[in-house]
Order: C-alpha cells, then structure tokens, then sequence
C-alpha cells in the first residue's frame, strides 16, 4: 500500500446544537468476517451495509487474489463462495495494510492451504504482535516463517491440519477466530478457551453459515470440514464508530442525537456500560435482532460525566473505543482509573502512551500505568496532538477539539482514519462541525542575537514558505511610537495605534522590505532606539492582543515560518514543529558586537553583555507572554554552531514533524 502522509493535520470546531439521526457505517469487524466466510461458503452470499473502509477493503483484494468473485449491485456486495477447498495460489504477496483483523484472521485460512503464500501489511501492522496466532496455528500443524514473531508471514503449504483444545492466554477475537477458521480444515474437533469473552462475531455467523459449532461459557468448539452455505448478510452500524458520537453527545452542552441501528452485541457494548457508569444518558430505543447480532437505535443527551473506575470485566467488550473514552474522561469531573489494559499497546499505536501523551499537551492532569491510565478531567489548552496514524486515537482527539471550541486544537497523523471510518469528515460536517485542514507553521523563538532572523529567513526561502518577522511588527509599532509621539505608557492609545498599524511585507530574496505607512523602514528598525522602544510597548496586554490576529493572518498555504518570541507558546499554539534557540548571552554579545563593528559602531562587548542580561531578565519574567520554550518546543543551543548548522538541524526536524 502506498505511503500515506503522515502530516495530515485537521481541525474540527463546533459551536452549534446537535441534534437529529446519524447514519453509521457497518461494522468493520463483520464486514471482514462476511467477505471470508462467504468465500468459503458454497453459494452466493450477499452482503448489504459492508464498511467499505480500507481495512475491509484490503481484506476484500486479499480474497479476489485468493480466486474469489466478489461484485457490487448497488451497495451490496455478492461473493460466489468457492467452497472450503477452492481458494487458488494468489499471485504475489497478500497486503493486509494497517488492518490487524485481516492479518490475523487470513492466517488461520492461510495456514491451511495447500498452497504458499505471505501476509504483509504497513508499517505499524509489522510491528505488531503475531506470536499470538503463530503460536497456535503452528500447534495444529501450520509452517510460519517470521521475523521475530512480525508481519510479513510466510505460510508454506499446508498438510494436513491437527485438531487441537487451545487455551489462549488473553481475550482476543482475532486469535479466536484464527483458530476457528484453521479448525475448518482440521478432522475431528477444534476448541478455544479464552480467560475472558471476547468479540463473538465469528461464532455467530459461522453458526449462520451452517458449521456445526459449540459455545459453552468461554469455551467455542468447531467441527471440521463443514459445507458452509451462502448467506445473506445484514451488517449492523459499527458501535466502535459510534463510540465517537455517543462520547460528542454526551459531553456537548446542547445535544439529543439517535445513532441508528447500532450493534449492541454484549461482547461489544462496554462502552455504552462505562459511558452509563460515568453518568451519561445514553438509552436503547427499539432493541432487535438482525442476522444473529442485537441492535437497537441509541439515543445520547447532553449529560456531566463523572470519573470512575473502569471495571477490568469491562475490558474486552471495550477494547477499542478506549482512545474516546479517554477524551470522556478529561472532560469529566473528577478522575477516572483504568487498570488491566495493557493490551491497548498492541493496537495500531500504543493506545495508552498516545493518548496520554496527547491528553498531557492539552494541560490534562492524567498519567500512564503499567496497564492503563488515570485521567482527572479539567479545561483543556490550544496545542498540537499527533495522533500516531491511529485512526481511533486522531479521531478522539479531534472530537476533543470539537468539544472545546475555545481552544485552539489541530490534530496530525490523521492519515488512517479512513482504515475504519472513511465517512468520519462528512458525517461531522453534516452534524454542523467545521473541519479545516490548517496550514503548516514552524515557530522559531529565542531571545535576540541567537541567529533567528536570518535563520527564519533562510528556511523560509528553502521552504518556499510565508515568513513572518513578529519582532518587525512590534519595532514597527515602536517606530510609530516615535514618529508620531505617541505616550508609551498610554496602554489605549497604544492598542489603538496597533490595531491601526498600516504595515505591510513585501518579498525581496531572502529577505522582506517592510513597509509602514508606505515607507520602507527595515534599517530605522534595526536601531538601537526602535528596539528598545520595542521592548517598552511588547509587554502590554492590550497591544499583544491588538496584534495577535494580525500574525496569525500570516498563516497561509503552504505554509509559514514565523519568528519571534511568543510564536510557539501563544500565537501558533498547534504548530506542528516548534523550534527554540538560544546560546550563551557571552556568544549573543559577541555577534551583536560584530555587526555593529560592521556598521561602524563602536560600544565595547561589556556594556552588550550587561544589555542583553538585563534584557534576557525582563523577556523571562513578563507576566504577559514571558519568554520561554513551549512544552512541546525543540531548543537548540545555537553557541557553537554556524547558521548553516542550525539549518540544517531544523530542515531534519521539519523532515520528521512537517513535511515527512
Ligand atoms: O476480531 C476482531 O474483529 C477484532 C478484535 C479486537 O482485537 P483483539 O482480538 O486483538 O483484541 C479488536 O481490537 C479489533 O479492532 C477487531
Ligand atoms: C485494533 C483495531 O483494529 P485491527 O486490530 O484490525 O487493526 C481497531 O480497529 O481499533
């Protein structure tokens, strides 16, 4: 599968009610399901509500590489099974793309054909834990080569499968129904016993298609070589997806929302359980039973959630829709403890370390365990979350951002989320939400004489981006200060002069000509007196307010350089890379002593270094917008490096933060 970009930052804001019925996409794990066992049924299956995700869809490829015919009528799909031994030897490899259930399930199948063939999959799917199905398979006879226990899996063909009484040692779905489907192939009487229920679908519908098949509490025993029969098949709306919607519901001030049709089959509905715990309204209207899974229309009214601890029974009927209920928590009063989860570190990201990490840079008071998480709810802060290309987690934090419309939030590492939910941007939007693609920042802050104005600069130009010299538009103010005798201590009238500034940037190579009121006055602010008028009038309020929506109206495609000393940390707050420089003030006076010797101006290195300290003192102390790193900000010492080497530090970073 081809490389997505890994940037792909979003927004979402919302400021309205929402209300009305919402359409939910099926279930991604019947729909894999649906299209193998059809597959292997005798007869045509047809399927209607299949999640055309690119995990189901990679799953659909894999089974027209292995000789099925699979067609669309309208928005069903019909697959004319080939019966359990009619797979062919598929061509080349088999690509499961991000898609764990694909991989895990296709190697029950795969082991037992009597033909070779290998699994690959994306990057955070190679990285994922294997052993659990190779272990088993290989006890029934399967030969797996892998590369300590990871995609890609190489299957040689099969003999002849043993029946085997497997007890897995965690709660999984995928390992269940790995061993299931190599059962088919088996003679004789293939059981599972798992420590705890997990998902059930597979049961389910192999019983549909006609397998003789046996649940006795945790215990799922399987007859080999059925003839299973072609199906027709309802899939039902993913309650994993709609997860996402009952935790919006519940947490907007203003909202009463149905989500159709959702399955709330008890080995998936422990979020609706853990969200009913918190205190959330969330009701079941018309329960019904279609095609052996329970459904009903779920109704979601704004509620005050609570913090709990989350029952560790609760775990596996839960499994995915953690990275939301983590947002549930930060927004609701008091703290919520999960424990017993370490599985959420196998998933496609490390659920427990992404979402925590992310929570943490939005000022949520919460910590990792072992095993889980504890989350104490509270405001949130503007900043950038990644989302590690997890679907669930990029779509947990943007519902955060749309959960608070007065912070500024922008999410990276979207790139996944159609692996599971391909209709997620249009469904938000037809709820009201905006969804904006924000244009990429790099902030670059420090103190003077670091080398940040030609270092900006430069970037700028190699970049081909927007540069914005902040420290110009506050000596331009200054400057105006000056010209016009203005009185510094007149806080209003100098916000009004501010926001009456007519100031404007004009491209000139590297650099820019700045122009105010028509003239160009690049050297005039360079003088010693514009700067230090600068620093009088930078730490009022009223005049940084007066100029915040004028830097951020830099903010345009394809991106920008913005430098300054507040950038990072209040103006470009979800920046996606922050860079700040400093060096040692000895090095800043010697390089400022430089240039004014080049200009023909004589003041000795002592008075320099006695300036910038007192300077350094004033920037980090401020009460407004003082100078410091942001959190997520990364500092380069810039005392012994050339500006060539301090580029060449930011152009890797913008490679793996920005333009990867
Ligand atoms: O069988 C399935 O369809 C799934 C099982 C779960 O994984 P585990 O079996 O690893 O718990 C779940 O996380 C995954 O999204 C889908
Ligand atoms: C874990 C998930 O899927 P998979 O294991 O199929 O990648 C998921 O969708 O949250």
């Amino acid at each position: 599968m081809a490389e997505k970009h890994p940037l792909d930052l979003h927004s979402l804001t919302f400021t309205g009610q929402l209300s009305g019925r919402c359409k939910i996409p099926g279930d991604k794990s019947i729909s894999h399901r649906s299209v193998i066992l059809g597959s292997l049924a005798e007869g045509e299956t047809r399927i209607s509500g299949f999640l055309r995700s690119e995990d189901c869809l990679a799953t659909l490829n894999i089974m027209r590489q292995l000789g099925v015919n699979i067609v669309e009528d309208g928005d069903d799909l019909v697959v004319t099974g080939v019966g359990l031994h009619g797979l062919q030897p598929p061509a080349g490899h088999l690509d499961c793309g991000n898609a764990g259930t694909a991989m895990r399930l296709l190697s029950g199948l795969l082991a037992a054909q009597r033909f070779s063939s290998t699994l690959v999959g994306d990057e955070s799917l190679s990285g994922r834990p294997m052993g659990r199905v190779i272990t088993p398979l290989t006890q029934m006879g399967a030969q797996i080569k892998s590369d300590e226990h990871t995609a890609p899996l190489e299957f040689s063909p099969s003999i002849q499968m043993k029946a085997i009484d497997y007890h897995s040692p965690i709660a999984s779905a995928q390992v269940k129904s790995a061993v299931l489907l190599a059962g088919l192939y088996a003679d004789g009487v293939t059981t599972v016993t798992e420590p705890n229920k997990s998902r059930d679908h597979t049961e389910t519908m192999l019983k549909g298609f006609g397998c003789n098949l046996q649940v006795d509490g945790l215990k799922v025993s399987v007859h080999g070589q059925p003839h299973l029969r072609g199906q027709a098949i309802k899939v039902p709306a993913d309650v994993s997806s709609a997860a996402f919607f009952m935790v919006l519901g519940l947490c907007h001030p203003d909202a009463d929302l149905l989500l159709e049709n959702v399955n709330i089959n008890p080995t998936r509905d422990g979020v609706i359980k853990i969200l009913q715990a918190m205190g959330g309204r969330l009701s079941l209207e018309n329960p019904r039973t279609e095609a052996g899974e329970a459904v009903a229309d779920v109704r979601i009214q704004s509620s005050q959630l609570r913090g709990i601890d989350i029952p560790e029974a609760l775990i596996p009927s839960a499994i995915d829709e953690f990275p939301v209920l983590f947002i549930a928590a930060a927004l609701a009063n008091g703290t919520t403890r999960l424990t017993g989860a370490e599985e959420l570190r196998h998933k496609e990201s490390d659920r427990i370390t992404v979402m925590i990490k992310g929570l943490q840079l939005l000022g949520v008071d919460c910590k990792e365990l072992p095993d889980g998480a504890e989350i104490t709810g509270g405001p949130l802060h503007s900043g950038m979350v990644d989302g590690h290309g997890d679907h669930r987690c990029a779509m947990s934090f943007l519902l955060a951002g749309a959960l608070r419309p007065e912070v500024d939030t922008v999410v990276r590492g979207c790139h996944n989320i159609d692996t599971s939910f391909p209709e997620f941007f249009t469904l938000v939007e037809q709820l009201g939400m905006r969804h904006q693609q924000p244009v990429p920042v790099v902030t670059i802050d420090g103190p003077s004489g670091v080398g940040k104005g030609t270092t900006s600069a430069l970037l700028a130009a190699r970049l081909g981006w927007h540069l914005l010299d902040s420290g110009a538009i506050y000596r331009s103010l200054a400057l105006k200060v000056m010209n016009d005798d203005l009185d510094p201590a007149n806080e209003a009238q100098l916000a009004e002069a501010a926001k009456a500034l007519r100031l404007s940037f004009q491209a000139d190579g590297q650099h820019a000509r700045i122009l105010l009121d028509g003239q160009q006055v690049n050297d005039q602010l360079r003088s010693e007196a514009c700067g230090d008028m600068a620093s009088q009038v930078a730490p009022i309020a009223a005049v940084r307010q007066a100029l915040l929506q004028r830097q951020k109206a830099f903010q345009q495609p394809p991106g920008l350089v913005a430098d300054g000393r507040d950038m990072g940390t209040v103006v470009f707050k979800s920046a996606p890379l922050k860079v700040f420089l400093t060096a040692n003030a000895e090095e800043r006076a010697k390089r400022r002593h430089k240039q004014l010797k080049e200009k023909g101006v004589d003041v000795k290195i002592r008075d320099l270094l006695r300036d910038i300290e007192a300077r350094d003192h004033r920037d980090s102390t401020r009460k407004v917008a003082p100078l410091v790193p942001a959190m997520d900000a990364h500092v380069i010492d810039t005392s012994d490096l050339s500006i060539e080497e301090v580029l060449a530090q930011i152009m890797n970073l913008v490679g793996q933060h920005v333009k990867v």
